[in-house]
């Protein structure tokens, strides 16, 4: 802990791995108006490290560094490098430090298997559009994390789209939907945008087409606060043309593809949780 000008406490935070999701969370941290030197990250990517430097001022040092002295720990690698990073920090980790961890699958009983008794933990599942505020973020106590661990997790997420608390055994489906979901979105507008070049518009335009309708449905569905079908009622005119292309949808089974993709996205969550588990019982 630090004091600023004004007096106010004022903690440390360290964020280990800042690939894309790593990244994500920085620069989300960065725009609310965190003092980058109250930040340090790592990445065992010389060029990486440069980037970071360069593109937000942040220190950037070795992992055991970066926690030595941080309030909040918040570990960003993949499920597979999880247990080794748990190893190189676990001796140098302040008692009080809460480590947030953001990795698909790895559950807080595993975390907690890699890291000093009684460290505080939570667990969370986010999402790219944090890039733009938008994101979308669910967080899961572990078994010594407070509510007060919990809200200071939720005032780090917060700055950058929406927070639900939520049950851990919740997670894996969360994972299916809302973490992996951007990709499945954009997929869909790559199939969109494809379709309008086949029918003959500019590859430009049909891209301008497709986004803003995309942006515009979410807008709408946020905003009118309506149910999707009534939205999609309100579209498809009797005997029309949204009509004609959604039976097309229904022909080709488009929506019981997506249950059957959410179910195999939660399915990897749980083979991830299970790899992570081994990992730790065998170190
Ligand atoms: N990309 C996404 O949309 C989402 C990712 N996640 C989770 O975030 C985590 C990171 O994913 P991405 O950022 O996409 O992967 P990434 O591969 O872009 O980033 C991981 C970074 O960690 C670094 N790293 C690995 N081991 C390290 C170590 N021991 N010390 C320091 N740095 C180390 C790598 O060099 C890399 O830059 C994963 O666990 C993933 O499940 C969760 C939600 C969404
Ligand atoms: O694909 C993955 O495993 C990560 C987790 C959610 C989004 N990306």
């Amino acid at each position: 802990m630090t004091e600023t000008a004004e007096g106010r406490q004022r903690s440390r935070l360290a964020l280990l791995g800042a690939g894309v999701m790593g990244e994500t969370v920085l620069s989300g941290l960065v725009r609310a108006g965190w003092d980058p030197t109250d930040l340090v990250a790592t990445d065992r990517r010389p060029e990486r490290v440069a980037e970071l430097e360069a593109a937000y001022g942040i220190t950037m040092t070795t992992n055991v560094d970066a926690v030595a002295g941080a309030s909040t720990v918040v570990l960003v690698v993949k499920p597979q490098d999880m247990r080794g990073l748990l190893s190189e920090i676990a001796p140098t980790l302040d008692a009080e430090a809460l480590v947030v961890s953001l990795a698909a699958g790895v559950d807080t009983a595993t975390l907690e298997a890699g890291l000093p008794a009684g460290q505080p933990v939570v667990r969370v599942m986010a999402n790219t559009p944090a890039q733009v505020d938008e994101g979308m973020a669910a967080v899961a106590a572990g078994s010594s994390a407070t509510p007060d661990h919990l809200e200071r997790v939720r005032d780090i997420l917060s700055a950058t789209g929406r927070v639900e608390v939520v049950p851990e055994g919740y997670l894996d489906a969360v994972t299916a939907i809302s973490g992996s979901g951007p990709a499945y979105l954009f997929f869909v507008v790559e199939a969109m945008i494809e379709a309008g070049v086949h029918l003959g518009l500019p590859r430009d335009l049909s891209t301008e087409l497709v986004v803003q309708t995309m942006l515009g449905s979410a807008k709408l569905l946020r905003e009118s606060g309506e149910h999707p079908t009534v939205l999609r009622e309100r579209v498809t005119s009797p005997g029309g043309t949204t009509a004609a292309a959604l039976r097309e949808l229904e022909d080709h089974k488009v929506r019981a593809a997506f249950l059957s993709a959410m179910e195999a996205a939660r399915d990897r969550s749980q083979a991830l949780a299970a790899a992570a588990r081994d990992q730790q019982a065998h170190r």
